[in-house]
């Protein structure tokens, strides 16, 4: 099918299905701003060529936080992109420290997709715990939370030189920020 037809029919599965979550940051953003963010930071990074990994930033959390499930994926848009969307999905019947850890040891044998995708989820990520933190988190939370991110992110180097410069960027402003500088 045509690739904007199918970006179209991805965006408009994944805000409904995220419906009624927020971003868990003060402004409380409609949960979809992060998943257009991340499909623009893959779209820009591979100028808009490599499909998959554009559908499968949109659709990304669908698997982690709704009840969309990898054979609905796979019906709507076909098993490469829902072996992406699983491939960075978290198992949420392990705990979180678990869970943490995963994402770190298990970053560097994704795929290059899913490498796209958690670059630019974790960049998005880092710009919002900026720009809108949640509400509760002390300063150390946030540290913590940014140098998690950069140690998946530092499991993938040299996936994408543009994708990391603006991971990078993210978190320099990020740790100047809680710094005051
Ligand atoms: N920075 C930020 N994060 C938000 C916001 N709203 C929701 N999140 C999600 O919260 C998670 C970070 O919160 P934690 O307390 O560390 O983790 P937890 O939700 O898994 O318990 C992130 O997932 P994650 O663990 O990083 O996993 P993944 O999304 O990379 O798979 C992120 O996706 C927000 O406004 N800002």
């Amino acid at each position: 099918m045509n690739a904007l037809v199918d970006f179209a029919r991805a965006l408009d599965f994944a805000a409904h299905k995220h419906t009624d979550q927020r971003r868990k940051g003060v402004r409380a953003e409609p949960y979809v701003n992060h998943l257009a963010e991340v499909a623009r930071l893959v779209a820009e990074a591979t100028e808009g060529k490599d499909r998959v990994a554009i559908l499968a930033a949109l659709l990304h959390d669908t698997l982690e936080d709704t009840d969309a499930t990898r054979e609905e994926l796979e019906r709507a848009f076909g098993a490469e992109v829902a072996a992406v969307v699983a491939e960075v999905t978290d198992d949420k019947r392990l705990s979180k420290a678990e869970r943490k850890q995963r994402q770190i040891d298990g970053a560097a044998t994704k795929s290059h997709a899913a490498k796209l995708v958690k670059l630019a989820d974790k960049t998005s990520n880092l710009r919002s715990m900026a720009a809108s933190p949640p509400a509760n988190w002390t300063q150390a939370r946030k540290r913590e939370y940014f140098d998690w991110a950069k140690a998946v992110v530092d499991r993938i180097r040299g996936t994408h030189a543009g994708l990391e410069a603006a991971f990078d960027a993210a978190y320099d402003a990020g740790i100047a920020g809680l710094q005051g500088v």
